[in-house]
């Protein structure tokens, strides 16, 4: 097989939003290829790119609605040829990408769980009665209301910056990040707590940075596929699997974690009703091969647990 690689004069482009996060996996993602295959960094031409997603701050992200909120600008370029790969935090991508585009590369997962972020680096179980916590993810809030129904749970938006500016404005006690982002932006001094799985099930793909590219670009994905990291495909494709049969987005409560301990597969679900009065789970193990269908059987077992009218978000 030879590969066709680029050059200074024939740069890789690559796409991505342009928040600091975005552009640190990009960056990842770039040194992950230098390395793989001895290139310097001028074979590379980092292309950012604002999605609607970036441009609305103001508005919860879930009344927008609508696909591809923080990939579909992206996705058009990839279409049209003015980048030749797409890099995501997979957590945001809907789980069908379009005609002649596929998601199937993906870096090693950094940590999948959430942060608990006080000024005083607290535990959530030391959050006093009624505190406030700043968070816009449906899926944060419905898991906090079900195990703390004491607390308030209100909407809170931006940069890791703003955020903490807004616990030292006292407009909430905490919030949560994805620790995942927290690292990758080498943010240590930042006070977190880890949120154990037990206490709050992350979002489906969590962590996951995937590479995006055109379906028929052969060169490409040969060229991908020295970078890929094969376990993490592996509990992605079950991931996404339990999303896609629950019908869900990253705006949805719902969460999952697929695991590969000892050589086989473990997945563990939730789905909750938004205001956290309810929340159902489950968890199995199995072959990792059969990751995909144990997801979709989970899901199916948890949508008929749950029955009609459940999905008040839908
Ligand atoms: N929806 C926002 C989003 N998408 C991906 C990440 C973090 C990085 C990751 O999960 O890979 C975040 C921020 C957060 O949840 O704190």
């Amino acid at each position: 097989m030879t590969l066709t690689l680029p050059t200074p004069a024939q740069p890789l482009k690559i796409g991505t939003r342009g928040s600091p996060l975005a552009l640190a996996q990009a960056h990842e993602t770039c040194a992950r290829l230098m390395k793989a295959f001895d290139l310097p960094l001028e074979a590379f031409q980092i292309v950012s790119i604002s999605t609607r997603g970036d441009r609305v701050q103001d508005r919860a992200l879930r009344e927008l609605g609508g696909k591809g909120l923080f990939s579909k600008e992206i996705e058009d370029r990839l279409l049209n040829g003015e980048v030749d790969i797409a890099v995501h935090s997979t957590k945001d991508m809907s789980v069908e990408q379009p005609e002649g585009l596929v998601l199937d590369t993906y870096l090693p997962r950094e940590n999948p769980f959430d942060a608990f972020i006080t000024l005083d680096g607290r535990a959530l179980a030391d959050l006093p009665q009624g505190a406030v916590v700043g968070s816009s993810s449906l899926r944060r809030k419905a898991q906090l209301l079900n195990k703390r129904p004491d607390l308030q749970v209100i909407e809170f938006r931006g940069s890791v910056q703003t955020r903490l500016q807004k616990l030292k404005d006292g407009v909430a006690d905490a919030t949560f990040l994805a620790l995942a982002g927290l690292n990758r932006l080498g943010f240590d001094d930042v006070p977190r707590v880890a949120v154990t799985a037990e206490e709050m099930l992350p979002a489906v793909a969590q962590g996951a940075i995937s590479i995006e590219r055109r379906a028929a670009d052969h060169h490409i994905a040969d060229m991908l596929a020295a970078i890929h990291h094969a376990p993490t495909g592996q509990a992605l494709a079950c991931e996404r699997a339990f999303l896609a049969k629950l019908d869900g987005s990253c705006q949805t409560p719902i969460a999952g974690l697929a695991q590969i301990v000892g050589g086989s597969l473990r997945l563990r679900g939730e789905i909750l009703r938004s205001d956290g009065s309810e929340s159902l789970s489950d968890d199995v193990s199995g072959a990792i091969s059969d990751g995909p269908e144990m997801a979709v059987d989970m899901a199916t077992k948890l949508l008929e647990r749950a029955g009609e009218g459940f999905f008040d978000w839908k």
